[in-house]
Protein backbone atom coordinates (compact mmCIF):
# COMPACT_ATOMS: atom_id res chain seq x y z
CA UNK A 1 0.00 0.00 0.00
CA UNK A 2 1.61 3.13 -0.71
CA UNK A 3 1.05 6.25 0.95
CA UNK A 4 1.29 9.62 -0.38
CA UNK A 5 4.28 11.93 0.74
CA UNK A 6 3.18 14.88 2.61
CA UNK A 7 3.58 18.54 0.63
CA UNK A 8 7.57 19.29 1.14
CA UNK A 9 7.63 22.72 2.12
CA UNK A 10 10.55 25.00 1.05
CA UNK A 11 14.28 23.61 2.45
CA UNK A 12 16.31 25.81 4.83
CA UNK A 13 18.73 27.24 2.42
CA UNK A 14 15.66 28.25 0.26
CA UNK A 15 14.63 31.48 2.17
CA UNK A 16 11.42 32.24 1.56
CA UNK A 17 10.83 35.05 -0.48
CA UNK A 18 9.27 37.43 1.67
CA UNK A 19 12.26 36.88 4.07
CA UNK A 20 14.57 37.82 1.53
CA UNK A 21 12.63 41.34 0.96
CA UNK A 22 13.05 41.70 4.52
CA UNK A 23 16.99 40.98 4.45
CA UNK A 24 17.07 43.17 1.50
CA UNK A 25 15.19 45.85 3.47
CA UNK A 26 17.46 45.96 6.45
CA UNK A 27 20.71 45.56 4.32
CA UNK A 28 19.09 48.75 2.92
CA UNK A 29 18.70 50.59 5.68
CA UNK A 30 21.96 49.50 6.71
CA UNK A 31 23.82 50.85 3.94
CA UNK A 32 21.54 54.29 4.16
CA UNK A 33 24.59 55.33 7.38
CA UNK A 34 26.64 55.97 4.57
CA UNK A 35 24.79 59.27 3.29
CA UNK A 36 23.74 59.57 6.91
CA UNK A 37 27.60 59.63 7.88
CA UNK A 38 28.25 61.67 4.91
CA UNK A 39 26.11 64.21 5.94
CA UNK A 40 26.56 64.44 9.36
CA UNK A 41 30.79 64.72 9.04
CA UNK A 42 29.60 67.59 6.21
CA UNK A 43 27.59 69.43 8.84
CA UNK A 44 30.79 69.36 11.28
CA UNK A 45 33.20 69.74 8.45
CA UNK A 46 30.90 73.84 7.90
CA UNK A 47 30.49 74.41 11.45
CA UNK A 48 34.39 73.86 11.79
CA UNK A 49 34.86 76.24 8.97
CA UNK A 50 33.27 78.93 11.13
CA UNK A 51 29.79 78.82 8.34
CA UNK A 52 27.27 78.86 11.57
CA UNK A 53 24.30 77.00 11.68
CA UNK A 54 22.71 78.59 8.02
CA UNK A 55 25.62 76.77 6.25
CA UNK A 56 25.19 73.91 8.45
CA UNK A 57 21.25 73.28 8.29
CA UNK A 58 21.44 71.22 5.58
CA UNK A 59 23.84 68.27 5.75
CA UNK A 60 22.01 68.44 9.31
CA UNK A 61 18.76 68.07 8.06
CA UNK A 62 20.11 65.23 5.47
CA UNK A 63 21.23 63.35 9.36
CA UNK A 64 17.52 63.79 10.04
CA UNK A 65 15.99 62.61 7.01
CA UNK A 66 18.19 59.59 6.21
CA UNK A 67 17.85 58.49 10.07
CA UNK A 68 13.64 58.46 9.75
CA UNK A 69 14.48 56.65 6.81
CA UNK A 70 16.67 54.49 7.63
CA UNK A 71 14.84 53.17 10.89
CA UNK A 72 11.83 52.63 9.05
CA UNK A 73 13.47 50.29 6.46
CA UNK A 74 14.91 48.76 9.40
CA UNK A 75 11.47 47.98 11.32
CA UNK A 76 9.65 46.94 8.10
CA UNK A 77 12.58 44.42 7.02
CA UNK A 78 12.66 42.79 10.33
CA UNK A 79 9.03 42.83 10.62
CA UNK A 80 9.06 41.03 7.05
CA UNK A 81 11.66 38.92 8.01
CA UNK A 82 10.06 37.74 11.40
CA UNK A 83 6.66 37.14 9.68
CA UNK A 84 8.78 34.71 6.72
CA UNK A 85 10.85 32.96 9.79
CA UNK A 86 7.41 31.82 11.77
CA UNK A 87 5.35 30.76 8.43
CA UNK A 88 8.98 28.48 7.66
CA UNK A 89 8.08 27.22 10.65
CA UNK A 90 4.80 26.92 10.47
CA UNK A 91 5.05 24.97 7.32
CA UNK A 92 8.42 23.15 8.45
CA UNK A 93 6.07 21.97 12.03
CA UNK A 94 2.96 21.04 9.55
CA UNK A 95 5.13 18.66 7.57
CA UNK A 96 6.61 16.97 11.16
CA UNK A 97 3.02 16.37 12.51
CA UNK A 98 2.09 15.26 9.50
CA UNK A 99 4.69 12.48 8.96
CA UNK A 100 4.41 11.12 12.62
CA UNK A 101 0.29 11.17 11.91
CA UNK A 102 1.18 8.95 9.36
CA UNK A 103 3.01 6.37 11.09
CA UNK A 104 1.25 3.42 11.85
CA UNK A 105 0.17 2.77 15.75
CA UNK A 106 2.23 -0.26 15.51
CA UNK A 107 5.59 1.40 14.60
CA UNK A 108 8.06 0.58 17.60
CA UNK A 109 10.60 3.07 16.46
CA UNK A 110 7.97 6.06 16.17
CA UNK A 111 9.85 9.10 18.32
CA UNK A 112 8.46 8.83 21.97
CA UNK A 113 5.80 11.53 22.46
CA UNK A 114 7.78 13.34 25.06
CA UNK A 115 10.67 13.81 22.63
CA UNK A 116 8.23 14.94 19.65
CA UNK A 117 6.18 17.53 21.94
CA UNK A 118 9.24 19.24 22.81
CA UNK A 119 10.96 19.23 19.40
CA UNK A 120 7.32 20.70 17.78
CA UNK A 121 6.77 23.02 20.70
CA UNK A 122 10.13 23.80 21.99
CA UNK A 123 12.88 23.35 20.02
CA UNK A 124 11.41 24.64 16.89
CA UNK A 125 11.05 27.96 17.88
CA UNK A 126 14.69 27.94 17.88
CA UNK A 127 14.28 28.67 14.09
CA UNK A 128 12.72 31.82 14.09
CA UNK A 129 15.66 33.78 15.28
CA UNK A 130 18.13 31.65 13.09
CA UNK A 131 15.47 32.44 10.26
CA UNK A 132 14.79 36.02 10.94
CA UNK A 133 18.36 37.57 12.59
CA UNK A 134 21.29 35.29 11.00
CA UNK A 135 20.15 35.15 7.19
CA UNK A 136 19.55 39.09 7.39
CA UNK A 137 22.57 39.38 8.89
CA UNK A 138 24.23 37.20 6.82
CA UNK A 139 23.22 39.36 3.89
CA UNK A 140 24.18 42.58 5.64
CA UNK A 141 28.13 41.38 5.85
CA UNK A 142 28.18 40.52 2.19
CA UNK A 143 26.60 44.27 1.36
CA UNK A 144 27.45 46.83 3.49
CA UNK A 145 30.62 45.50 4.45
CA UNK A 146 32.23 45.82 0.93
CA UNK A 147 30.19 49.24 0.03
CA UNK A 148 31.48 50.82 3.52
CA UNK A 149 35.40 49.63 2.48
CA UNK A 150 34.98 50.93 -1.03
CA UNK A 151 33.49 54.66 0.39
CA UNK A 152 36.49 54.30 2.65
CA UNK A 153 39.10 53.74 -0.32
CA UNK A 154 39.58 56.77 -2.14
CA UNK A 155 39.80 58.53 1.03
CA UNK A 156 42.14 56.79 2.97
CA UNK A 157 43.95 53.43 1.51
CA UNK A 158 45.65 52.68 4.75
CA UNK A 159 42.10 52.78 6.63
CA UNK A 160 40.80 50.75 4.37
CA UNK A 161 43.34 48.21 4.74
CA UNK A 162 42.99 48.34 8.29
CA UNK A 163 39.53 47.35 8.40
CA UNK A 164 40.52 44.42 5.50
CA UNK A 165 43.06 43.17 7.48
CA UNK A 166 41.00 43.45 10.83
CA UNK A 167 38.06 41.64 9.04
CA UNK A 168 38.74 38.31 7.97
CA UNK A 169 39.87 37.13 11.66
CA UNK A 170 36.65 37.54 12.66
CA UNK A 171 34.97 35.36 10.48
CA UNK A 172 37.74 32.73 10.72
CA UNK A 173 37.62 32.90 14.59
CA UNK A 174 33.65 32.82 14.41
CA UNK A 175 33.65 29.85 12.10
CA UNK A 176 36.05 27.80 14.33
CA UNK A 177 34.11 28.51 17.18
CA UNK A 178 30.81 28.11 15.06
CA UNK A 179 31.59 25.08 14.41
CA UNK A 180 31.69 23.47 18.38
CA UNK A 181 28.48 25.33 18.78
CA UNK A 182 26.42 23.41 16.74
CA UNK A 183 27.41 20.76 18.17
CA UNK A 184 26.79 21.59 21.90
CA UNK A 185 23.73 23.32 20.39
CA UNK A 186 22.87 19.70 19.09
CA UNK A 187 23.94 18.30 22.33
CA UNK A 188 21.61 20.36 24.82
CA UNK A 189 19.07 19.73 22.21
CA UNK A 190 19.20 15.67 22.24
CA UNK A 191 19.54 15.72 26.37
CA UNK A 192 16.32 18.19 26.63
CA UNK A 193 14.50 16.19 24.27
CA UNK A 194 15.28 13.20 26.15
CA UNK A 195 14.24 14.73 29.63
CA UNK A 196 10.93 15.48 27.65
CA UNK A 197 10.46 12.21 26.81
CA UNK A 198 11.67 10.12 30.44
CA UNK A 199 9.58 12.62 31.88
CA UNK A 200 6.20 12.23 30.24
CA UNK A 201 6.78 8.89 30.19
CA UNK A 202 7.02 8.23 34.01
CA UNK A 203 4.53 10.58 34.43
CA UNK A 204 2.24 8.47 32.25
CA UNK A 205 3.35 5.42 34.26
CA UNK A 206 3.06 7.04 37.50
CA UNK A 207 1.06 4.47 39.50
CA UNK A 208 3.37 1.51 38.33
CA UNK A 209 6.43 4.01 39.60
CA UNK A 210 4.92 3.90 42.69
CA UNK A 211 3.68 0.41 43.03
CA UNK A 212 7.08 -0.94 41.83
CA UNK A 213 8.80 1.30 44.83
CA UNK A 214 11.16 3.03 41.67
CA UNK A 215 9.90 6.81 42.70
CA UNK A 216 13.62 7.30 44.16
CA UNK A 217 15.27 5.82 41.32
CA UNK A 218 13.29 7.61 38.74
CA UNK A 219 13.71 11.05 40.96
CA UNK A 220 17.60 10.38 40.73
CA UNK A 221 17.40 9.66 36.94
CA UNK A 222 15.51 13.04 36.62
CA UNK A 223 18.39 14.71 38.44
CA UNK A 224 21.01 13.23 36.80
CA UNK A 225 19.46 14.01 33.47
CA UNK A 226 18.70 17.74 34.44
CA UNK A 227 22.02 18.05 35.98
CA UNK A 228 23.45 16.69 32.34
CA UNK A 229 21.41 19.64 31.02
CA UNK A 230 22.42 21.99 32.63
CA UNK A 231 25.93 21.23 32.03
CA UNK A 232 24.94 21.35 28.80
CA UNK A 233 23.76 24.97 28.96
CA UNK A 234 26.20 25.88 30.40
CA UNK A 235 28.54 23.97 27.55
CA UNK A 236 26.40 26.49 24.62
CA UNK A 237 26.86 30.01 27.18
CA UNK A 238 30.83 29.23 27.15
CA UNK A 239 31.16 29.00 23.63
CA UNK A 240 28.50 31.85 23.09
CA UNK A 241 30.82 33.89 25.71
CA UNK A 242 33.97 33.40 23.80
CA UNK A 243 32.49 34.09 20.38
CA UNK A 244 31.57 37.42 21.62
CA UNK A 245 34.67 38.24 22.97
CA UNK A 246 36.88 37.45 19.60
CA UNK A 247 34.39 39.68 17.85
CA UNK A 248 34.64 42.44 20.15
CA UNK A 249 38.88 42.31 20.63
CA UNK A 250 38.91 42.55 16.62
CA UNK A 251 36.41 44.63 16.22
CA UNK A 252 38.02 46.74 18.80
CA UNK A 253 41.63 46.18 17.23
CA UNK A 254 40.25 47.47 13.80
CA UNK A 255 38.70 50.55 14.68
CA UNK A 256 41.45 51.43 17.18
CA UNK A 257 43.70 51.75 14.78
CA UNK A 258 41.50 53.68 12.42
CA UNK A 259 40.84 56.09 14.93
CA UNK A 260 44.75 56.42 15.79
CA UNK A 261 45.95 56.33 12.15
CA UNK A 262 42.94 59.39 11.65
CA UNK A 263 43.68 61.27 14.78
CA UNK A 264 47.71 61.40 13.87
CA UNK A 265 46.86 62.02 10.74
CA UNK A 266 44.48 65.09 10.92
CA UNK A 267 46.76 66.69 13.86
CA UNK A 268 49.75 66.61 10.98
CA UNK A 269 51.72 63.62 12.57
CA UNK A 270 51.27 61.42 10.38
CA UNK A 271 51.00 61.84 6.55
CA UNK A 272 50.64 58.73 4.83
CA UNK A 273 47.91 56.49 4.17
CA UNK A 274 46.07 58.70 1.53
CA UNK A 275 45.88 59.40 -2.57
CA UNK A 276 48.64 62.33 -2.10
CA UNK A 277 46.56 65.37 -0.17
CA UNK A 278 46.05 65.24 3.52
CA UNK A 279 42.10 64.64 4.37
CA UNK A 280 40.36 67.23 6.02
CA UNK A 281 38.42 67.42 9.05
CA UNK A 282 35.30 66.28 7.01
CA UNK A 283 36.83 63.24 5.35
CA UNK A 284 38.72 62.02 8.49
CA UNK A 285 35.28 62.13 10.38
CA UNK A 286 33.71 60.44 7.49
CA UNK A 287 36.28 57.81 7.88
CA UNK A 288 35.80 57.67 11.32
CA UNK A 289 32.38 57.40 11.92
CA UNK A 290 32.44 54.24 9.29
CA UNK A 291 34.87 52.25 10.93
CA UNK A 292 32.31 51.02 13.86
CA UNK A 293 29.50 50.82 11.08
CA UNK A 294 32.17 48.07 9.10
CA UNK A 295 32.29 45.76 12.12
CA UNK A 296 28.22 46.07 13.10
CA UNK A 297 27.15 43.71 10.44
CA UNK A 298 29.78 41.06 11.94
CA UNK A 299 28.26 41.80 15.78
CA UNK A 300 25.12 41.24 14.22
CA UNK A 301 26.00 37.88 12.88
CA UNK A 302 27.92 36.92 15.53
CA UNK A 303 25.22 37.95 17.70
CA UNK A 304 22.97 35.45 15.64
CA UNK A 305 25.97 33.10 15.06
CA UNK A 306 24.50 30.51 18.23
CA UNK A 307 20.89 31.24 16.50
CA UNK A 308 22.50 29.23 13.97
CA UNK A 309 23.87 26.92 15.62
CA UNK A 310 20.48 26.03 17.66
CA UNK A 311 18.35 26.49 14.30
CA UNK A 312 20.31 23.95 12.34
CA UNK A 313 20.19 21.85 15.55
CA UNK A 314 16.72 22.31 15.67
CA UNK A 315 16.20 21.52 11.57
CA UNK A 316 17.89 18.26 12.47
CA UNK A 317 15.60 17.09 15.15
CA UNK A 318 12.48 18.40 13.08
CA UNK A 319 13.76 16.47 10.16
CA UNK A 320 14.15 13.63 11.98
CA UNK A 321 10.69 13.39 13.43
CA UNK A 322 9.53 13.59 9.55
CA UNK A 323 11.50 10.67 8.71
CA UNK A 324 9.22 7.65 7.47
CA UNK A 325 8.60 4.98 9.73
CA UNK A 326 6.35 2.08 9.54
CA UNK A 327 3.21 4.07 7.11
CA UNK A 328 -0.23 3.64 8.65
CA UNK A 329 -2.36 3.28 5.67
CA UNK A 330 -4.39 6.18 4.54
CA UNK A 331 -2.87 8.64 7.11
CA UNK A 332 -3.52 12.08 7.97
CA UNK A 333 -3.19 14.17 4.09
CA UNK A 334 -5.84 11.62 2.85
CA UNK A 335 -8.85 13.94 1.74
CA UNK A 336 -10.75 10.62 2.18
CA UNK A 337 -10.02 10.85 6.02
CA UNK A 338 -11.75 14.42 6.02
CA UNK A 339 -14.63 12.70 4.13
CA UNK A 340 -17.95 12.63 6.17
CA UNK A 341 -19.09 8.90 6.95
CA UNK A 342 -21.26 6.89 4.66
CA UNK A 343 -24.03 5.06 6.20
CA UNK A 344 -24.29 1.74 4.82
CA UNK A 345 -27.66 -0.51 4.17
CA UNK A 346 -25.96 -3.51 5.68
CA UNK A 347 -22.97 -4.89 7.95
CA UNK A 348 -19.91 -5.30 6.03
CA UNK A 349 -18.11 -8.82 5.36
CA UNK A 350 -14.86 -9.26 5.83
CA UNK A 351 -12.46 -11.50 3.43
CA UNK A 352 -9.09 -11.50 4.12
CA UNK A 353 -6.68 -13.89 1.45
CA UNK A 354 -3.07 -15.37 2.09
CA UNK A 355 -2.65 -12.44 4.36
CA UNK A 356 1.31 -12.30 4.91
CA UNK A 357 2.89 -9.84 8.21
CA UNK A 358 6.11 -9.08 9.90
CA UNK A 359 6.78 -6.59 12.63
CA UNK A 360 9.22 -4.05 11.28
CA UNK A 361 12.62 -5.64 12.84
CA UNK A 362 10.89 -8.62 13.73
CA UNK A 363 12.59 -11.83 12.97
CA UNK A 364 9.18 -14.14 11.82
CA UNK A 365 6.13 -13.61 10.22
CA UNK A 366 3.16 -12.78 12.73
CA UNK A 367 0.63 -14.13 10.00
CA UNK A 368 1.36 -15.93 6.59
CA UNK A 369 -0.72 -17.17 4.11
CA UNK A 370 -3.84 -16.79 6.61
CA UNK A 371 -7.45 -16.86 5.07
CA UNK A 372 -10.73 -15.66 7.23
CA UNK A 373 -14.16 -15.46 6.08
CA UNK A 374 -16.51 -12.93 8.25
CA UNK A 375 -20.00 -13.03 6.78
CA UNK A 376 -22.38 -9.53 7.66
CA UNK A 377 -23.71 -9.06 10.59
CA UNK A 378 -21.78 -12.26 12.22
CA UNK A 379 -19.84 -12.38 15.59
CA UNK A 380 -16.80 -13.82 15.67
CA UNK A 381 -13.76 -14.48 18.24
CA UNK A 382 -10.39 -15.11 17.15
CA UNK A 383 -9.07 -17.29 20.02
CA UNK A 384 -5.46 -18.74 20.38
CA UNK A 385 -2.03 -18.57 22.67
CA UNK A 386 -0.50 -14.91 23.64
CA UNK A 387 1.55 -13.55 20.92
CA UNK A 388 -0.29 -15.61 18.04
CA UNK A 389 -1.02 -12.24 16.23
CA UNK A 390 -5.08 -11.88 17.35
CA UNK A 391 -4.05 -8.16 18.12
CA UNK A 392 -1.82 -8.10 15.29
CA UNK A 393 -4.62 -9.21 12.72
CA UNK A 394 -7.16 -6.77 14.26
CA UNK A 395 -4.78 -3.70 13.16
CA UNK A 396 -4.24 -5.14 9.72
CA UNK A 397 -8.29 -5.50 9.28
CA UNK A 398 -8.22 -1.63 10.64
CA UNK A 399 -5.75 -0.89 8.36
CA UNK A 400 -3.18 0.55 10.88
CA UNK A 401 -0.49 -1.10 9.31
CA UNK A 402 0.06 -2.73 5.84
CA UNK A 403 -0.06 -5.70 5.20
CA UNK A 404 3.47 -7.54 3.81
CA UNK A 405 1.28 -9.67 1.08
CA UNK A 406 -2.47 -10.93 0.28
CA UNK A 407 -5.46 -9.08 0.57
CA UNK A 408 -8.15 -7.74 2.98
CA UNK A 409 -11.62 -6.86 1.64
CA UNK A 410 -14.62 -4.91 3.91
CA UNK A 411 -17.41 -5.03 2.56
CA UNK A 412 -16.58 -5.82 -0.62
CA UNK A 413 -14.32 -3.28 -0.94
CA UNK A 414 -10.42 -3.75 -0.71
CA UNK A 415 -8.16 -2.31 1.88
CA UNK A 416 -5.64 -0.10 0.14
CA UNK A 417 -4.04 2.82 1.00
CA UNK A 418 -6.29 4.88 -1.00
CA UNK A 419 -9.55 3.49 0.86
CA UNK A 420 -8.32 2.66 4.08
CA UNK A 421 -8.51 6.20 5.78
CA UNK A 422 -12.67 5.82 4.05
CA UNK A 423 -13.12 2.46 5.05
CA UNK A 424 -11.61 3.33 8.82
CA UNK A 425 -15.06 5.33 9.20
CA UNK A 426 -17.38 2.47 9.45
CA UNK A 427 -15.13 0.72 11.90
CA UNK A 428 -15.19 1.32 15.71
CA UNK A 429 -11.92 0.06 17.53
CA UNK A 430 -12.26 -1.24 21.04
CA UNK A 431 -8.55 -1.89 22.86
CA UNK A 432 -7.33 -3.45 25.46
CA UNK A 433 -6.58 0.13 26.84
CA UNK A 434 -9.20 2.83 27.07
CA UNK A 435 -7.43 6.56 26.47
CA UNK A 436 -9.47 8.58 28.65
CA UNK A 437 -8.94 12.26 28.25
CA UNK A 438 -9.68 15.10 31.01
CA UNK A 439 -13.19 16.58 30.93
CA UNK A 440 -17.11 15.10 31.41
CA UNK A 441 -18.21 11.52 30.76
CA UNK A 442 -20.10 12.81 27.80
CA UNK A 443 -17.35 14.64 26.34
CA UNK A 444 -15.25 11.37 26.05
CA UNK A 445 -17.95 9.45 24.48
CA UNK A 446 -18.59 13.01 21.71
CA UNK A 447 -14.85 13.02 21.30
CA UNK A 448 -16.25 16.37 18.99
CA UNK A 449 -16.81 13.67 16.08
CA UNK A 450 -19.41 15.70 13.69
CA UNK A 451 -22.74 15.02 13.91
CA UNK A 452 -22.27 12.93 17.15
CA UNK A 453 -24.86 15.22 19.34
CA UNK A 454 -26.41 14.86 23.08
CA UNK A 455 -29.11 12.65 21.63
CA UNK A 456 -26.45 10.45 20.32
CA UNK A 457 -24.77 10.27 22.97
CA UNK A 458 -27.68 9.92 26.05
CA UNK A 459 -28.82 6.72 23.57
CA UNK A 460 -24.94 5.16 23.89
CA UNK A 461 -24.70 6.17 27.31
CA UNK A 462 -27.84 3.46 27.78
CA UNK A 463 -26.39 1.41 25.69
CA UNK A 464 -23.52 1.01 28.00
CA UNK A 465 -25.03 1.34 31.07
CA UNK A 466 -23.61 4.64 32.16
CA UNK A 467 -26.29 6.96 32.73
CA UNK A 468 -25.54 6.40 36.39
CA UNK A 469 -21.60 7.08 36.43
CA UNK A 470 -22.31 10.11 33.44
CA UNK A 471 -24.62 11.79 36.07
CA UNK A 472 -22.03 10.99 38.77
CA UNK A 473 -19.14 12.88 37.47
CA UNK A 474 -21.69 15.67 35.95
CA UNK A 475 -19.91 17.85 38.66
CA UNK A 476 -16.93 15.96 38.91
CA UNK A 477 -15.38 15.70 35.53
CA UNK A 478 -12.56 12.75 34.86
CA UNK A 479 -8.99 13.42 35.34
CA UNK A 480 -6.29 12.47 32.91
CA UNK A 481 -6.05 8.75 31.69
CA UNK A 482 -9.77 8.39 33.46
CA UNK A 483 -8.96 8.66 37.06
CA UNK A 484 -12.23 8.35 38.92
CA UNK A 485 -13.75 5.12 36.31
CA UNK A 486 -12.76 1.73 37.50
CA UNK A 487 -11.63 -0.51 34.82
CA UNK A 488 -15.04 -1.85 33.57
CA UNK A 489 -16.88 1.31 33.70
CA UNK A 490 -13.91 2.56 30.89
CA UNK A 491 -14.20 -0.28 29.02
CA UNK A 492 -18.05 0.31 28.83
CA UNK A 493 -16.99 3.77 27.96
CA UNK A 494 -14.94 2.81 24.80
CA UNK A 495 -18.37 0.60 24.22
CA UNK A 496 -20.43 3.97 24.15
CA UNK A 497 -17.43 5.79 22.14
CA UNK A 498 -18.44 2.98 19.60
CA UNK A 499 -22.30 3.01 19.88
CA UNK A 500 -22.33 6.98 19.71
CA UNK A 501 -21.12 6.64 15.88
CA UNK A 502 -23.83 5.46 13.63
CA UNK A 503 -21.22 4.93 10.76
CA UNK A 504 -19.28 2.44 12.12
CA UNK A 505 -20.42 -1.17 11.69
CA UNK A 506 -17.71 -3.11 12.05
CA UNK A 507 -16.64 -3.28 15.54
CA UNK A 508 -13.21 -4.64 16.03
CA UNK A 509 -12.71 -5.55 19.76
CA UNK A 510 -9.25 -6.66 21.75
CA UNK A 511 -9.73 -8.46 24.58
CA UNK A 512 -12.39 -6.68 26.68
CA UNK A 513 -12.42 -8.56 29.12
CA UNK A 514 -8.90 -9.00 29.92
CA UNK A 515 -8.13 -7.75 33.51
CA UNK A 516 -11.93 -7.92 34.75
CA UNK A 517 -13.60 -10.26 37.57
CA UNK A 518 -16.17 -12.63 36.35
CA UNK A 519 -19.22 -10.38 37.17
CA UNK A 520 -17.72 -7.18 35.26
CA UNK A 521 -16.42 -9.28 32.82
CA UNK A 522 -19.94 -11.12 31.89
CA UNK A 523 -21.40 -7.12 32.24
CA UNK A 524 -19.03 -5.78 29.49
CA UNK A 525 -19.80 -8.87 27.38
CA UNK A 526 -23.77 -8.10 27.62
CA UNK A 527 -23.22 -4.52 26.13
CA UNK A 528 -20.81 -5.45 23.80
CA UNK A 529 -23.33 -7.57 22.62
CA UNK A 530 -26.11 -5.34 22.82
CA UNK A 531 -23.88 -2.53 20.91
CA UNK A 532 -22.81 -5.40 17.98
CA UNK A 533 -26.52 -6.04 17.34
CA UNK A 534 -26.63 -5.67 13.31
CA UNK A 535 -22.80 -4.71 12.86
CA UNK A 536 -19.94 -7.01 12.44
CA UNK A 537 -17.95 -7.77 15.51
CA UNK A 538 -14.74 -9.62 15.84
CA UNK A 539 -13.23 -10.04 18.67
CA UNK A 540 -9.58 -11.19 19.80
CA UNK A 541 -9.96 -12.60 23.22
CA UNK A 542 -8.69 -15.39 25.63
CA UNK A 543 -11.97 -15.38 27.62
CA UNK A 544 -14.22 -18.77 26.94
CA UNK A 545 -17.45 -17.48 28.50
CA UNK A 546 -17.14 -14.66 25.88
CA UNK A 547 -15.87 -16.59 23.11
CA UNK A 548 -18.84 -19.01 23.37
CA UNK A 549 -21.19 -16.22 23.32
CA UNK A 550 -20.09 -15.55 19.51
CA UNK A 551 -21.33 -16.93 16.58
CA UNK A 552 -17.73 -18.76 15.74
CA UNK A 553 -14.48 -19.13 16.99
CA UNK A 554 -11.45 -18.77 15.19
CA UNK A 555 -8.27 -19.83 16.61
CA UNK A 556 -4.78 -18.49 15.77
CA UNK A 557 -1.56 -20.34 15.87
CA UNK A 558 1.88 -19.69 15.84
CA UNK A 559 3.02 -18.92 12.55
CA UNK A 560 6.70 -18.81 13.14
CA UNK A 561 6.79 -22.96 12.87
CA UNK A 562 3.77 -23.48 10.26
CA UNK A 563 1.18 -21.98 8.17
CA UNK A 564 -2.51 -20.93 9.67
CA UNK A 565 -5.64 -21.05 8.28
CA UNK A 566 -8.91 -20.39 9.06
N1 LIG B 1 4.28 -3.05 17.46
C1 LIG B 1 4.97 -4.19 17.43
N2 LIG B 1 6.23 -4.21 16.95
C2 LIG B 1 6.93 -5.37 16.91
N3 LIG B 1 6.45 -6.56 17.31
C3 LIG B 1 5.21 -6.61 17.81
C4 LIG B 1 4.40 -5.44 17.91
N4 LIG B 1 3.20 -5.77 18.44
C5 LIG B 1 3.27 -7.10 18.66
N5 LIG B 1 4.45 -7.62 18.28
C6 LIG B 1 4.84 -9.04 18.33
O1 LIG B 1 3.99 -9.74 17.43
C7 LIG B 1 3.58 -10.98 17.98
C8 LIG B 1 2.04 -11.03 18.01
O2 LIG B 1 1.59 -10.07 18.95
P1 LIG B 1 0.04 -9.81 19.19
O3 LIG B 1 -0.08 -8.70 20.15
O4 LIG B 1 -0.65 -9.67 17.87
O5 LIG B 1 -0.40 -11.20 19.84
P2 LIG B 1 -1.76 -11.55 20.57
O6 LIG B 1 -2.16 -12.88 20.06
O7 LIG B 1 -2.74 -10.44 20.45
O8 LIG B 1 -1.24 -11.65 22.07
P3 LIG B 1 -2.07 -11.42 23.43
O9 LIG B 1 -3.11 -12.48 23.48
O10 LIG B 1 -1.06 -11.58 24.49
O11 LIG B 1 -2.63 -10.03 23.36
C9 LIG B 1 4.21 -11.06 19.34
O12 LIG B 1 5.36 -11.88 19.21
C10 LIG B 1 4.60 -9.64 19.69
O13 LIG B 1 5.77 -9.64 20.45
Amino acid sequence: MATQPPPAPPGPAELPPVSRAGAWLQAAAALLWLPQAGCLAWALQRLADGGGLAQAWAPASGVVLFGLLRSALDAAGARGSFRAARRHLTALRDRATAALAQRSPLDAARPASGLAASVLAEQAESLVPFLSRFEPARLRVMVVMPAILAAVAPLSWLAALALLLAAPLIPLFMALIGWRAESASRAHLVELGGMNAFLLDRLRGLATVRAMGAVEATARRLRASADQLRQRVMAVLRIAFLSSAVLELFAALGVATVAVYTGLHLLGQFDTGTWGGRLSLGQGLFVLLLAPAFFEPLRDLSAAWHDRAAGQAALASLAALADDGVPLPGGAGSPAADALPVHHPRPPAVEVHGLRFRHARAATDVLRGFDLHVAPGEHLALVGPSGSGKSTLLALIAGLVPADAGSIAIGGQALTSADAAALRRRIAWIGQATHLFAGTVQANIALGRPGIGAARVAQALDIAALRHVAQAHAATPLGEGGVGLSGGEALRLAIARAAADPAADLLLVDEPTAHLDRATADEVTERLLMLAQGRTLIVATHDPVLAARLDRAVPLHDTSVEGSTA
